[in-house]
């Protein structure tokens, strides 16, 4: 159980995400303080839905804390820090969940060496789900990994990887649950332009990936393998895959990561 006081700046679909798992594997409300830019009602929110505290003066809540999660959008990242450099100190860990912006910037704009782990979760965090990319930053040691792992194990799986690999997993796993839910979209729409009652359409397709997805928790098993469990020869499966190989799937994924990876290097630049 984490038992670090943590702040959040930026309240919103993230920072909410990652409070909740916090706060259902135990860790006290006392100990986690959240800001939102002026959206008072957001902020009400937080406070009622889950208890945690909202109201001391942003400099009193980073006294009080030993992390500091930056979890507004990589826009407003300059304007934040701009405020908060005056009270990070460097003995408090700042953990980044921002898309493209680097350690490097940070501690920049940060102008002192607070320790900097980088973070990138995705929104399957607030079922305990999220595939959680963790990364050392500047000045970051081995121990200040270790709380973030701590702290991101409550929403999902955590994984390390080195700051230069961030781009690409940010494609990968924190865009990751749109490529589903955009393919399970359009399952649904053909299914019922085909002549299937829609309530009927959604509920199995949900649970087709529902049922993949525990398939492939056992990571002994090769998905590929899984596949060809499915496919009958000759068979209705094989004539589906057909289509998805004669429309180049592989080459299209791979331009998907390219594309989302290149997103989240252009973010780096131009906040
Ligand atoms: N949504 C996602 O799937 C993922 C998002 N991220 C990253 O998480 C960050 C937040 O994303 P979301 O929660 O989706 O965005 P969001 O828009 O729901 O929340 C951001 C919040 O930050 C607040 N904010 C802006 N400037 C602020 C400031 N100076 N001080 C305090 N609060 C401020 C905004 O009012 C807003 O409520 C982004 O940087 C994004 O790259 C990372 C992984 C996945
Ligand atoms: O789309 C975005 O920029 C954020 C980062 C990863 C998921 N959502």
């Amino acid at each position: 159980m984490m038992k670090q006081a943590t702040t959040f700046i930026g309240a919103g679909h993230m920072a909410e995400a990652i409070i909740a798992g916090l706060l259902s594997n135990g860790c006290s409300k006392e100990q986690i303080f959240s800001k939102n830019r002026s959206n008072m009602e957001r902020l009400a929110y937080m406070k009622q839905t889950y208890g945690i505290c909202c109201d001391p003066p942003i400099e009193e809540m980073i006294a009080r804390s030993d992390i500091i999660v930056l979890a507004m959008k990589p826009k407003d990242v300059s304007g934040a820090l701009e405020t908060l450099k005056q009270y990070i100190r460097e003995d408090q860990l700042v953990i980044s969940v921002l898309a493209g912006i680097s350690s490097a910037d940070i501690s920049e704009k940060l102008g002192n060496k607070a320790p900097i782990v980088r973070a990138m979760p995705n929104t399957s965090a607030a079922v305990g789900e999220s595939a959680t990319s963790i990364a050392p930053g500047m000045y970051a040691t081995t121990e200040h990994v270790s709380i973030a792992e701590e702290m991101f194990s409550v929403i999902g799986t955590t994984t390390i990887v080195e700051e230069k690999d961030l781009h690409l997993v940010t494609g990968l796993a924190g865009s990751g649950p749109a490529y589903f839910y955009r393919i399970i979209e359009s399952f649904e729409q053909a299914a019922v332009s085909l002549g299937l009652d829609k309530r009927a359409a959604r509920s199995l397709i949900r649970q087709v990936l529902i049922g993949a997805a525990e398939m492939l928790k056992d990571e002994t098993v090769d998905p590929a393998e899984l596949r060809r469990r499915v496919t009958s020869p000759g068979g209705t499966t094989a004539a589906g895959l057909e289509v998805l190989e004669a429309n180049h799937l592989s080459e299209m994924l791979y331009d998907v990561l390219v594309q989302a990876m290149k997103r989240s290097e252009e973010l780096g630049k131009s906040h």
